[in-house]
Formats: C-alpha cells, structure tokens, sequence
C-alpha cells in the first residue's frame, strides 16, 4: 500500500476533477507483477493501468489500491469489472469512495466472490485527497481564501492600489498554492480596479502549461479586453452574488478547488456564507493606516463574536508572515 501510495501521488497528476489513486498487484507468489496510477479523467484508472502492466499474471493476483475501485461507468468503465476480468482474486483498498455515482465497488466484488479488505493506511490515502474528498462529501468544491495585507489590516491603499502588499517570494509561493486548485475566483471590482491576469506562473513569470479556470463573479459588464478573459486561460463568468449560486455553477463545471483572491467584498460574502474552507493570509510588514480593509464588513460587532481561526501553519516567507488555518 506504501507503494501505491507513492504512485498516487506523482507529481503533475491528476490533470482535472478527479482523485489521486495509485495500484500495484502482487502475483500469486506474492510478489509485484504490475502497478499503476490514474494521470487524469477519461485516462485508465490506476487499476486497468496496473493491469496492462500485469498482463496474464493478473490472473489470481492481488489487487493494492489506495481508493475503494469503482462500481460506475464514467468517463471509462467500472474497475469493478476490469478486476474480475483480469482474474484478480483479493483486493485490498485504503480509503472508501466518498464519491457516491461511483461507490459501492467492494461491495460489488465481494458479491462476486472476490476476498476484500478496506481501510488499510485509509488516513494516509484521505490525506493525498484531502480536497477532493471534502469536495466530494459536500458536493460542492473547497473553497481556500487567500489573501494579502499589511500589518495594519489593509488590502489595498485608498486609491485602490495594492501592487504590491507581500513580497516577491510571498507571490511566488501564491503561484505555488494556485497551482494546486482548478478554479481561480475574484470580483468584479478586483477584475475593474487592478486587471490580474490570474495565471499560474513561475519564478521567471512564465505562464505553466496547465492552468485553472479563472472565474469572475458579480453582475456588472466588464471591458473585453480586461486580461483575465485573455487567451491565457479558460474565463467564466459567474453573474451572480450569490456564494452557493456561484459554487453550484462551478460544480457543474466539475470544479473541486475554489482559490478566491478577493478582493475584500466578495471574501466577506463567502466568510459570511459559510464558504471558507481554509484561509491563507500574507502578514507583508507594511504599513497604510488607511485604506480597504482586508476583508470587508462580516456583520461582526463585539469582540466575543470575532471568527477565529484553528490555526495550522505559520511560516515565515521572505519579509513576511503566512498564516493558515480554518475559521
Ligand atoms: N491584497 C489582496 O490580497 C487583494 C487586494 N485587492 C484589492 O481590493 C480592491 C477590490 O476589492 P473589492 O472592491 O472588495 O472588490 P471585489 O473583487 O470583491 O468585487 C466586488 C464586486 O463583486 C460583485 N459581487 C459579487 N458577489 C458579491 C456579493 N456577494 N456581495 C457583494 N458584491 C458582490 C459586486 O459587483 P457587481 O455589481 O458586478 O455585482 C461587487 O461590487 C482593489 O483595490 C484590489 O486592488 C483585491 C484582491 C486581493
Ligand atoms: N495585491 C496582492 C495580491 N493581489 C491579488 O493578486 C491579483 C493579481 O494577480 P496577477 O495579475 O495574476 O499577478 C490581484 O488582482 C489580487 O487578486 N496578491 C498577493 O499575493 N500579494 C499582493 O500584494
């Protein structure tokens, strides 16, 4: 299972909606005669691709898989099928399919004489899809605030400006955290007043190859030519105000990781819905004494109801502090 492990989580895999899932099978002298991982939807699951590798000696084999396999045809077919096809005999899983179009595999195989055993190191399978697996029991995606601000509290300065609050090494560990969602999400003031582009990009600000959805919410028309709707990346438009509404939609898109970079209106409605699954705040050692808030009004007027974080990390990047936590 350590080593199915260790395939799930290749890096650079999976490309799109679906969870990390590495398999080996072990012959029946016990030893490894094929593996494989899951490089993304409508690509094999980690099981077909473990048993390609096996060829006839998948035949009596034992089937080592970090998700439960299976039982719906999707973009591909049931693994559920794929294994007793192949002759796999016993299959061992770590963590249940939280997914639920595609659960009930052990189940199946079980029905159909197969020996299985589930939940071996399932907290360390949950782990590698710790989103996707939140995604997938609230049906709706994760949702990480990120944002930056002064010592002072402040987002941007009075005249709207906030190039820059955090460092340049705060912005490219911000690349590194965008690169782990699908789905980039901002107002549409962020996109009037301050143009992102809201790529991924390296440290020699080099768009990469995969990038997320960059999603812009809020009723009113922008300028066509605002960057964000470049070629750069897929756009949407969410016309709504509505934090659910919005969410829906992008679930319908099969989006299981929101990155919402505010600006501080639209990070006030999600906190305010309950929406914010993870908060990652720049601490930049600066100061403005005026400006926007960095986040705006949460309905919030005594101290004893001020929303705390659980706090999970605190790192110091370049100049400044990054906090993460969950509130
Ligand atoms: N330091 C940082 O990390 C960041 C700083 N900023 C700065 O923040 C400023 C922009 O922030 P802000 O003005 O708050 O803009 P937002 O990007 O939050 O956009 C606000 C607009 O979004 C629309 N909207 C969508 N959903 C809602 C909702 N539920 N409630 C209210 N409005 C909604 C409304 O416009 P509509 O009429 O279209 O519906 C609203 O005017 C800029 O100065 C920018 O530089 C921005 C991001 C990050
Ligand atoms: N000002 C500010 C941030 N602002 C966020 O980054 C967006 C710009 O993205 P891009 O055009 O892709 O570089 C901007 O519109 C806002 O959402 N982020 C940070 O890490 N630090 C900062 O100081």
């Amino acid at each position: 299972m350590r080593r199915a492990l260790l395939l799930a989580a290749t890096p650079g895999v999976p490309v799109g909606p679906n969870p990390r899932v590495g398999c080996v099978l072990l012959g029946v002298d016990g030893d490894p005669v094929g593996e494989g991982f899951h490089r993304g939807a409508g690509t094999d699951h980690a099981e077909v691709a473990a048993i390609a590798a096996a060829g006839d000696r998948a035949r009596g084999a034992t089937a080592v898989v970090t998700l439960e396999p299976c039982h719906h045809t999707g973009r591909t077919g049931p693994c559920t099928a794929a294994l007793q096809t192949a002759g796999v005999t016993r299959v061992v899983y770590a963590q249940a399919d939280p997914n639920r179009a595609a659960s009930g595999g052990a189940q199946a195989l079980a029905a159909a004489g197969v020996d299985v055993v589930g939940g071996v190191l399932a907290d360390e399978a949950l782990d590698l899809n710790r989103v996707w697996t939140f995604a997938m029991e609230r049906q709706r995606p994760f949702v990480t605030w990120k944002f930056a601000t002064t010592l002072d509290g402040r987002s941007a300065a009075t005249d709207g400006t906030s190039r820059w609050v955090s460092s340049p090494q705060s912005r490219h560990d911000t690349h590194r955290l965008r690169a782990l969602s699908d789905t980039m999400l901002v107002g549409t003031n962020t996109v009037a007043v301050d143009d992102p582009l809201l790529t991924v990009r390296d440290d020699h600000d080099v768009a990469l190859p995969h990038q997320p959805l960059r999603a812009v919410m809020g009723l009113r028309d922008l300028p066509a030519d605002r960057r964000v709707f470049n070629g750069d990346a897929e756009s949407l438009r969410l016309r709504t105000r509505d934090p659910h509404e919005a969410l829906a939609e992008l679930w319908q898109h099969e989006r299981r990781h929101v990155f919402l970079e505010g600006g501080p209106t639209l990070a006030a409605a999600f906190v305010r819905a309950g929406l914010v699954d993870e908060v990652v705040a720049y601490l930049a050692p600066k100061l403005l004494g005026a400006g926007r808030n960095a986040v705006a009004d949460l309905g919030v007027t005594t101290m004893v109801d001020a929303l705390e974080l659980e706090v999970d990390d605190v790192s110091v990047v370049g100049p400044d502090v990054r906090v993460r936590g969950r509130i």
